[in-house]
């Protein structure tokens, strides 16, 4: 028996206090007995620990692991692991396989990789890891799979271009990770790989050309900076028209001059008003023009609003996002109002149809839909206006800043996301004689309204969209089978993206994750294989575990959610029915618990399994 290490791993159990029983005894022999452990072949050493949700608790203790310095492979995954990433972790110099996904670490990573110059899989990811991606990552010349996503990681990505032997990186959903391009080494992965990151997209920040911007350096190279300022086309008019102004001025001056000096002279010729109608265009003249050349924005009857394109354009812009069907903008006016913009690419409607599916949006007014404000419409420029939502997205809410500020999202606010984005879509399904289908259900497209209830934006939108527009990616864990088929959406395959983001409330996952084995899948995929398998507790939310008496709503919440995401189109429920049968869920508590209670130490750690219920 290894005594050494087996002493180590003891001192381990007492401190980590695991809720399953994993047969560790002082007693008995280590190699064959021990749940989750691995001894080499002579049985001198232990190679290999592997403890997926056995309900680990806390801080690992230092010198504990750290003993076992013939470990290979490491995996504490899916437990509720928390501090710092082990310091004393660089004793496991044969390390290999690392696998701590799914737990409460934080802090920075590792800022020395190097020391484990054997490992070939690191999986980091769904903890709440800050600080910036070490360099030192690019030592590892063993390294076969990355996987940091869902952390809060941030700042500019290193050079990874020297790992030769990787064959899978997931940085995704690190919000705060940045550089403007999309470095050559990382594009031989897929772009979900980098998803939810800030890699390749233009940084926040004030990107408006109308103020005036440095010629040269945010303009007329860099089309991606000018959103708000708009078209190059519209900029290139603006440009001209400043020019022709300022040679005009030059001339009146000159001609002031030429006919005082002649006047002075005696030998006048030329008077003041000949002067100005041979001068051109006065200034005025010029913005009349470009109110011509410019449509106005059209906002929707009761709207709020009091500025026009122009302010819209003087506005200072950052941008949040790009999605599906444009870029979206948070655009601050002059008088502090925060609206948000969508600047829309591959429109294939011609203007009247634009408008006409603009009218069916703008005419929904209810709770549960984000409002459509405004919308303009030229032969460059598609926008449309929506009030903004400072708290960020329901994605955000749910997979963004996992470090110490979290904020986490409780069950009942889980409960009203869900109810109100049912309504909302079921609302929008009863538009347009009942045919108007939403096209892009997914938690970055729903919000929190001011009484905390969900709120789904970004409607209707591929009717007027080019048909042959390349897929998105970051859709692909939404879309119904048949839609990726067929590329044509419909109201049931809008069930189908709500039933995933009811999965993504349960389980606190992205539609598309990585799991065990370093492998994207899908979260449908996964739900049913650990459905199928065993009903365990590792398919809901960890944090949802906090709260005492909500294992039945779980339960039906992810029979409800299920029947959503059903392959066949037509045995899904209506969203009508979703609403009744979410709200039924959502009354019954309200009439036993009001309040879903966050449980005490003992009870979160005595949780019961599903099958157990
Ligand atoms: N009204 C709004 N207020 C605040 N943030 C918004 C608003 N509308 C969109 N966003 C955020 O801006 C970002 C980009 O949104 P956008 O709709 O362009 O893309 P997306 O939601 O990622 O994908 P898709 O285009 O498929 O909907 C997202 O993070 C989204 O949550």
């Amino acid at each position: 028996d290894p005594s050494e290490d087996k002493r180590a791993l003891l001192e381990f159990l007492t401190i980590m206090r695991p809720t399953r029983s994993l047969n560790w005894n002082a007693t008995s022999p280590v190699c064959n007995i021990w749940t989750g452990v691995t001894c080499n072949k002579d049985g001198s050493r232990i190679i290999a620990v592997r403890l997926p949700g056995v309900g680990l608790n806390g801080q690992i203790p230092s010198n504990t692991i750290s003993r076992l310095s013939a470990l290979r492979v490491l995996s504490l995954r899916s437990n509720r692991i928390s501090g710092q990433f082990p310091a004393d972790f660089v004793e496991l110099k044969d390390l290999a396989f690392l696998y701590l996904q799914d737990n409460h670490l934080s802090g920075p990573l590792p800022l020395d990789f190097s020391v484990w110059n054997n490992l070939t899989s690191v999986n980091l990811s769904n903890n709440r890891f800050n600080g910036t991606i070490p360099g030192s990552l690019s030592r590892l010349r063993r390294i076969q799979s990355l996987n940091l996503a869902n952390n809060s990681l941030y700042g500019a990505l290193p050079d990874l271009s020297l790992l030769s032997t990787l064959q899978h990186i997931d940085l995704s959903n690190n919000h705060f990770l940045n550089g403007d391009d999309i470095p050559g080494w990382l594009r031989r992965f897929p772009s979900s790989s980098y998803a939810g990151t800030n890699i390749g997209v233009v940084p926040p920040g004030d990107v408006s050309i109308f103020k005036t911007p440095p010629v040269g350096e945010q303009t007329l190279q860099k089309p991606k900076a000018h959103f708000l300022g708009l078209s190059e086309t519209v900029f290139l008019l603006i440009v001209i028209a400043l020019c022709i102004v300022v040679v005009a001025a030059l001339a009146f001056v000159l001609a002031v001059c030429y006919v005082r000096r002649n006047l002075r002279r005696g030998d006048g010729i030329i008077s003041d008003t000949k002067l100005q109608k041979k001068g051109g265009m006065s200034p005025e003249k010029f913005v009349s023009r470009m109110e011509d050349v410019n449509n106005r924005l059209s906002f929707f009857e009761g709207c709020n609003y009091s500025f026009d394109l122009e302010d819209l354009l003087r506005a200072s812009a950052e941008v949040l996002g790009k999605g599906t069907f444009g870029t979206t903008y948070k655009a601050v006016l002059e008088d502090a109002t925060s609206v948000a913009v969508k600047r829309l690419k591959d429109v294939a409607a011609g203007k009247r149809d634009f408008e006409q599916q603009m009218e069916i949006i703008g005419s929904i007014k209810h709770e549960n839909v984000v409002e459509l404000k405004a919308y303009y419409y030229s032969k460059d420029e598609k926008l449309m206006v929506y009030d903004y939502f400072s708290q960020g997205s329901v994605a955000t809410l749910l997979h963004g800043n996992r470090g110490e500020n979290r904020i986490p999202l409780d069950w009942e606010t889980r409960m009203r996301i869900a109810i109100g984005a049912a309504k909302g879509i079921a609302r929008i399904h009863k538009e347009n004689n009942g045919k108007l289908v939403h096209g892009n259900i997914k938690s970055s497209n729903i919000f929190l309204n001011l009484e905390h209830s969900g709120c789904v934006s970004d409607l209707g939108l591929t009717a007027v969209m080019s048909p042959l527009a390349p897929p998105i990616s970051r859709q692909a864990g939404y879309r119904a089978p048949e839609v990726t088929d067929t590329r044509k959406s419909s109201q049931l395959s809008d069930v189908y993206s709500f039933g995933v983001v009811l999965l993504e409330l349960l389980t606190g996952k992205s539609p598309i994750h990585t799991t065990a084995g370093d492998e994207i899948i899908h979260l449908v995929r996964w739900v049913h294989s650990v459905v199928r398998e065993e009903w365990t507790a590792e398919v809901f939310d960890i944090e949802l575990l906090r709260y005492a008496n909500i294992e039945e709503e779980m339960v039906e919440m992810l029979q409800i959610a299920m029947s959503c995401v059903v392959k066949s189109a037509d045995q899904r429920p209506k969203m009508s029915d979703l609403v009744r049968l979410i709200e039924n869920v959502g009354n019954r508590r309200t009439s036993i618990d009001p309040e879903p209670k966050p449980k005490s130490e003992n009870e979160a750690s005595e949780t019961s399994t599903p099958s157990e219920i």
